[in-house]
Order: C-alpha cells, then structure tokens, then sequence
C-alpha cells in the first residue's frame, strides 16, 4: 500500500520573511547571518538599526513552525463554536456560479478547444496569460461578504491568511474545503488544462484558499509579489470601494523593467487567472472596505520537482494535518502491507 503525505519546503522556516516597513522580503537563519547580509540594504532604506528586527522575525518562524498544527486546531474550535449566518454557502451549487463561466467550463471540458465561440465569448485575454472571465452571480458575492463580515466581527480566533496579508480570512478554516475543492476539481481544472499546462493545470492537487481584505487603518494595499502557487485565482466579492488596482509585471525568472507593468481594475464576481511565478502587486484603496477570494492552484508533479519560492529542489517535511504546501511524498505504509 502507497500513503501520500502532505509536505511543506524546508525553506518555509528560513526563506521570505516579508518586513513592511522597509518593503523587503529577507531569508533568516540567524542573527549574525541577517545583520551581514541585510544591514547595508534596511540602513539604506531608512532602518537605523536592523538589529531591532530580529524579536519579530523571531516570532515569526515561531508563527511559522506551528502554522500547520494550530490551523488545524481552530479549524476544529470554529466547526464547534461558529455559527453561520448563511449556512447553505458551504456546499457548492451550480446556482453560486454565473451561467456564463458554468458554460465557459463546458465548452472547454468538451475540448471544443480555443477557438470555441463560448470560450473567446466569455473568457478574457489580457495579454502575458492574463485571463478574466465572470465566476460567481453578485448574489452569491454578496451573501459571502455578509457570512464574512459576521465571522470578522465575531469573537472567535483568526488567522492572518499567509505571510504577506495580514488581514483576511484562510477558508479552510472556516469550513469552505469542500466547497473550494469542488470548484477547482469540477470547474477550474478544466480551464487551468487548457490555459497553463506547463504549470500543472491538468495535474492540480491542492490549494490554499483565502479572503484577502483591505481597509483604512489596516492592509490598504499589497507589495510586489509572487504567489506559492503554480496558477493563481483571484475573484472580487464586491465593489464599494475605489482604486486598488492591481499590476503585473515579469515572471520571476525574467528581468523585470519597471516601465512594463500590466494594469487590472477588478470588477465584482469577475475573476483573474495568471500564474503563481508572475510578479503582482495591488495599490491602495482610497476608500471603503475590498474583499478578494484567492485561491491559489497547486500541482505537485510542477512544484516536487522544483519549489515556487526557493527555486530548488524542495526539501521535504511531512505535515500532521492538512495539504501542507502543496508537495507530496509517497510512502510505503508498512501497517497495511503487512
Ligand atoms: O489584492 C489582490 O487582489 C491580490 C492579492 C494577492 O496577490 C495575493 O494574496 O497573493
Ligand atoms: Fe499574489
């Protein structure tokens, strides 16, 4: 008997710590290494001394290294102590989604292939495999803001969704696995084939699926970035809110020129599909309160090869619960061939 196990890179403990105030992505294994390597750039940056910043780096890998056993934990706590405004919400229905993606989906299940009417009707190309079509009705959006808002302003606990955003809401702890799984297997996938085979879109096996939130006197915008993701997901879930475009610039194995940046003004129940190695970023809202849903696609058979954030062959370690990031081991289970 084979037993996959989930995993997660090795270099998650020490690799891309993000520090906000000085916009810097930095590695950390220990004290002396960092001041060598980073206090010529934090110093240039305005850090008067970068030794200050080791206690929240510190907390950070803590963070970090219990990641996976404490989401589990309050994923169990809001099964139990969560009371749903709008409990129909948490199983998928054909109704959620626009009739239009519904049949963008078919078209391309049936590999009627790219030049099929419904899919250069209803799918949007953006350049650089950019792509926006529409996913969910407004309805849906909106019952899914409120169901968020009740969770945001009840007493119980919350995770920042990954290591960049710090307000948000990480789905699977809320209960949505089911329903994000079925929607990348049953609608997603079939676009992802077609779109991004070269990332695994026919082999997708996993995701990370959170709520990003941005508003005055929290997050307002996000820096410059790539995703752990193969291929990214991004849908708006409302529209009561002005500016915070997004922009897209390289891939992150390519020379990046700051003059050619793709721009992306979101527009409610729309989504955006490009890849998780493309650099992005979003600019501030300067006003109201903006809910995206991401989803961010994983394929083993890309990222066992190759890990999206260290760039080498990840080093492997088994988590306890969950799908870890994304990679995978296969085991031998001695118990069951015995
Ligand atoms: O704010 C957005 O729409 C993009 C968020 C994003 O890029 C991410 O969470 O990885
Ligand atoms: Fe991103």
């Amino acid at each position: 008997m084979f037993r996959t196990q989930y995993c997660v890179c090795r270099c998650f403990f020490t690799h891309n710590y993000f520090i906000k105030e000085f916009d810097l992505h930095v590695n950390f294994n220990d004290r002396t290494q960092f001041v060598k390597e980073y206090s010529e750039v934090l110093t240039s940056r305005g850090c008067s001394n970068p030794e200050q910043l080791i206690p929240q780096l510190e907390q950070e890998y803590k963070r970090r290294r219990n990641l996976h056993d404490e989401s589990w934990e309050r994923r169990q706590l809001l099964a139990r102590e969560y009371k749903p405004l709008h409990p129909h919400l948490y199983t998928l229905q054909a109704s959620f989604l626009d009739p239009k993606f519904v049949e963008l989906t078919q078209v391309v299940a049936k590999e009627l292939g790219q030049t099929g009417e419904g899919l250069t009707k209803h799918l949007k190309d953006h350049h650089q495999r950019i792509y926006s079509f529409p996913v969910f009705t407004t309805q849906f959006c909106h019952a899914l803001v409120e169901e968020l808002a009740n969770y945001e302003q009840s007493p119980l606990p919350k995770a920042r969704p990954n290591t960049m955003n710090a307000y948000g809401i990480k789905l699977d702890e809320l209960g949505f696995d089911e329903f994000v799984t079925r929607l990348r297997s049953d609608y997603l996938t079939p676009l992802t084939r077609l779109l991004y085979p070269d990332w695994g879109g026919g082999q997708l096996d996993s995701h990370k699926a959170f709520i990003v939130t941005y508003r005055e006197g929290q997050d307002v915008d996000l820096a410059y970035h790539y995703d752990n993701a193969e291929v990214t997901l991004n849908v708006a879930l409302n529209g009561d809110y002005q500016d915070g475009e997004l922009y897209f610039g390289a891939m992150r194995t390519e020379e990046d020129p700051k003059t050619r940046r793709l721009g992306y003004t979101h527009h409610l129940a729309r989504g955006l599909l490009h890849r998780g190695q493309q650099r992005h970023g979003a600019l501030p809202i300067t006003e109201g309160v903006r809910y995206n849903l991401i989803i961010w696609l994983r394929s083993s058979s890309i990222r066992n090869r190759q890990c999206p954030m260290c760039c080498l062959e990840p080093e492997l370690e088994a988590v306890r619960q969950g799908c870890g990031d994304g990679f995978t081991i296969t085991n031998t289970d001695v118990c069951s061939a015995l």
